[in-house]
């Protein structure tokens, strides 16, 4: 198991790719403690799932674009579990808009959310494991947005940018903590976020023709990746970036 005895954090854990990255920690050994905003069911269902995995789970409830939630979540984390060991910062927002009217309260709450919610988070956990002194993991969701363009996502592409970027700065600020820092850059995958604008079959199988491996991505297709990540089978990985998306990236003609 790639986790035996670590303590893993996952932010917005009720759904998606942070719940299949908190169940498949579990899977590979570790104690797990999702963050969540709302979805109560799900959150519920996640913790059902890793305690029958035999693991600890815990839910927090708290809004990421909070300073805070992120405060909160390590304390809560770390009187359950005694130590974060790995930190996987997952939640966001895509609130599918035009650019020329976009409203601005819609661009500064998906900055708040994916941007600023990401550097407190990772900022919460990365002082608790440098006060651990025993170093640690974090892995962030980023996005192949970070590398190219939406039409709909001039609010969101920054975003996953920056997360990019955060990972790349706090690998170099964290590196002589042994603390390691990596994102993934998922490509299209099939979860809540875009649920309505994929509700378009026809834009849906566009979208999946472009995949080399002919399909859009689960999000269990996120969990392995992340795990090695976080594990130590990636000891020597910081700094990286891993793109998820089944060859999207490289398929431009
Ligand atoms: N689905 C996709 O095609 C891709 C998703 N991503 C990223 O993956 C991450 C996870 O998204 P998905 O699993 O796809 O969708 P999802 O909608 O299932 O998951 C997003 C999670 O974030 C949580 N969340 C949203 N706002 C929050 C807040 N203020 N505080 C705490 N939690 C909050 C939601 O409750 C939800 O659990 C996001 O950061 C997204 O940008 C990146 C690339 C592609
Ligand atoms: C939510 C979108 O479908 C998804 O988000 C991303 O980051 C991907 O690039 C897709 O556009």
């Amino acid at each position: 198991m790639l986790l035996e005895g670590k303590t893993v954090l996952v932010t917005g854990g009720s759904s998606g790719i942070g719940a299949a990255a908190a169940v498949e920690a579990a899977r590979q050994g570790a104690d797990v403690a999702i963050n969540y905003v709302g979805n109560q069911a799900g959150a519920d269902a996640v913790v059902a799932q890793i305690e029958a995995l035999g693991r600890r789970a815990l839910a927090v409830r708290g809004d990421v674009a909070k300073r805070e939630t992120a405060i909160a979540f390590v304390e809560a984390a770390v009187a359950a579990f005694d130590r974060v060991d790995v930190f996987v910062s997952n939640a966001g927002i895509c609130p599918f808009h035009a650019f020329l009217d976009m409203p601005a309260d819609t661009f500064e709450r998906t900055m708040q959310v994916n941007l600023h919610g990401a550097f407190y988070m990772v900022q919460a956990a990365a002082n608790q494991m440098v006060a651990q002194g025993d170093g640690g993991a974090i892995v962030a969701v980023s996005s192949i947005s970070a590398l190219v363009g939406g039409e709909f996502q001039t609010h969101y592409t920054p975003t996953k940018a920056g997360i990019h970027s955060l990972m790349q700065s706090a690998a170099i600020a964290l590196g002589r903590h042994g603390i390691r820092c990596n994102s993934v850059l998922p490509g299209t995958i099939l979860t809540e976020i875009n649920r309505d604008d994929l509700a378009d079959g026809e834009k849906r199988e566009r979208m999946a023709a472009r995949v080399p491996l002919g399909r859009l991505g689960e999000p269990e297709d996120l969990a392995g990746p992340i795990v090695f990540l976080a594990s130590d089978m990636a000891r020597y990985v910081t700094g990286a970036a891993l793109l998820v998306d089944g060859g999207a990236f490289v398929n431009l003609q």
